[in-house]
């Protein structure tokens, strides 16, 4: 991509010292967002996705937590060295953040209205009456019905999927540069998620704002995203446009996880599963942090961490066997062991 990136995260390392040891949660991360797109970040569970958008909105809890290394650029300036007076400028002015629940973001206590006023005059120094105004036509923006009525509403009163429909409001009530956004649709139904990603997907269109969807879902990645980041262990070990990426993954790990689900347009009737799970952090295996569970891991791979580095222009693969693996899927062989037949 040849426009300036609007985020550029370069060898992030974000560390929390436990009495256990040294938490590696993320551990020399690099990618770039730019304006207007969608990146994906996808991996299982514990490989330091959360981490990494805490850290860009400097939300980390210190102690145990603290960014470690690397630089976070965002409009000029690097947001590891800003002051908490500074970043709190830019958290919810030119960043957002929605996450998976939003009872916990929302107030009980206070109206939906009320909720999302409060953010409007505070980033944008208008009167109630106006921030009142602003709040009925975002909420009419994020497709509530009856916004004039829903205004007046207890969190409590609404649905799931309304409440999170209203956490987006507010997100984007003061026209952020970058939402990020937290499994957003994983505590909702499949329907209701549908929706909410369409939501989204419109309203990126409609304010050009660059949204970070953090997942652990490849549908949603499939019906959101740009280019993906594929993250294991604390590092992306795959990183290309989204469309390459389902054509063509090369890091054994997002092989992986694409042949562990079913895929309605294909004609695949197995199931692959890799084995094992992620390690922990606190104590990552030599070389590269996939070996333990990699069926192609040999000699090599269990001294040096490979780099991410091109695999062709615009797709970074990190691994040293993703040829062999390229041989493997021309045969048309699997990797993994075969988790069943689907019925
Ligand atoms: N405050 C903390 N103290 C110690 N370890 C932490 C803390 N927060 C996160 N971790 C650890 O950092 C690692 C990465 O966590 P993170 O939440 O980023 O993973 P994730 O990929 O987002 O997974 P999930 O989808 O389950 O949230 C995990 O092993 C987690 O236990």
């Amino acid at each position: 991509m040849s426009k300036e990136a609007l985020v550029e995260v370069k060898n992030l390392k974000t560390y929390f010292y436990t009495e256990e040891g040294v938490v590696k949660a993320v551990d020399g991360v690099d990618y770039e967002i730019y304006p207007g797109e969608t990146l994906g970040i996808v991996g299982e569970s514990g490989c330091g996705k959360s981490v990494t958008s805490l850290s860009i909105m400097r939300l980390v809890e210190s102690p145990p937590g603290r960014i470690e290394a690397g630089e976070i650029n965002f409009q000029g300036k690097d947001l590891t060295k800003l002051s908490e007076k500074e970043m709190r400028k830019i958290r919810g002015n030119d960043i957002s953040m929605i996450f998976q629940e939003p009872m916990t973001s929302l107030n009980p206590v206070y109206t939906v209205g009320d909720q999302i006023m409060e953010a409007i005059m505070l980033h944008k120094g208008v009167d109630r009456k106006e921030a009142r105004r602003q709040a009925v036509d975002m909420l009419q923006k994020v497709g509530i019905p009856l916004p004039e009525q829903r205004v007046d509403e207890y969190p409590h009163q609404l649905s799931g999927g309304m409440r999170q429909r209203v956490m987006i409001a507010m997100a984007l009530s003061c026209d952020p540069q970058l939402l990020i956004a937290d499994e957003p649709t994983t505590a909702l139904d499949v329907t209701i998620q549908a929706q909410i990603l369409e939501l989204m997907n419109s309203l990126k269109e409609s304010y050009g704002m660059s949204i970070m969807m953090i997942t652990h879902d490849l549908g949603v990645i499939a019906e959101v995203s740009d280019r993906v980041a594929v993250m294991y262990a604390g590092k992306v070990v795959e990183y290309t446009d989204v469309d390459t990426l389902f054509e063509d993954p090369k890091h054994p790990y997002t092989w992986g996880l694409m042949n562990s689900i079913p895929k309605l347009d294909k004609d695949v009737d197995r199931l692959e599963a890799i084995p094992g799970s992620v390690p922990s952090p606190l104590n990552f295996p030599e070389g590269c942090k996939f070996n333990t569970r990699c069926p192609l891991a040999e000699g090599k791979c269990f001294d040096v961490e490979p780099p991410l580095e091109n695999a062709t222009e615009g797709h970074k693969v990190r691994c040293w066997r993703y040829k062999d693996l390229e041989k493997i899927k021309e045969r048309g062989e699997r990797i993994y062991e075969d988790r069943g037949v689907l019925d």
